[in-house]
């Protein structure tokens, strides 16, 4: 792809994932660290858009800190950056990385670790904030923000695997 045709896709996909990373938010199963589908529509954005999957996971945690319904349950704003699910958030946009850096080696086997070590950075910054911003317990933090979570987040990395699968073999790779 050249210049302004590669600009013009990292616009409209950032765009689009933004806005779906939001829907994921909005599907949301409500507790302390609500169940949401954003961790799967980062996963897709990654798959897609490989390293520049950045751009989108960032866009969503400015707009929405900004002030956008675009957090779990259509909530926004400062206040749920640094409340307890503020380290989820922030650590989309290393997972969007990780997970995109291994994507571009498009091996299933580098897919699979770049999802899971995206997500477990996730998990990382949710922990540790929740942590520091509850003043919550490892123990506690760890029964709060990730147990509940690996199951769903497995089948999530399946679906994306499964997706991502379907897209190599159409050969409709727009990224590297
Ligand atoms: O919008 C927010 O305030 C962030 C919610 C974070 C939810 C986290 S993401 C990883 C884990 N998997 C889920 O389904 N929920 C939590």
């Amino acid at each position: 792809m050249y210049g302004d045709e590669k600009r013009s896709a990292l616009l409209m996909y950032s765009a689009v994932f933004t806005a779906l990373i939001t829907v994921g938010g909005w599907i949301s199963v409500p507790f302390v660290v609500p169940f949401t589908l954003q961790t799967l529509f980062v996963l897709l954005a990654a798959s897609v858009m490989k390293k520049y999957a950045v751009v989108p996971a960032a866009l969503y945690v400015m707009f929405g800190t900004l002030g956008l319904p675009l957090f779990h349950n259509g909530t926004s704003g400062l206040g749920i950056l640094l409340g307890p699910t503020g380290g989820f958030l922030i650590g989309f946009i290393p997972m969007a990385f990780i997970a995109g850096v291994f994507f571009s080696k498009k091996t299933r086997a580098a897919d699979l670790s770049g999802m899971v070590l995206g997500i477990l950075v996730c998990y990382f910054c949710g922990t540790v904030w929740f942590m520091v911003s509850a003043g919550a317990s490892l123990p506690a933090a760890l029964i709060t923000c990730v147990i509940p979570f690996i199951a769903g987040d497995a089948v999530k990395i399946t679906a994306a695997e499964m997706v991502t699968l379907r897209l190599r073999k159409g050969g409709r790779l727009l990224f590297d």
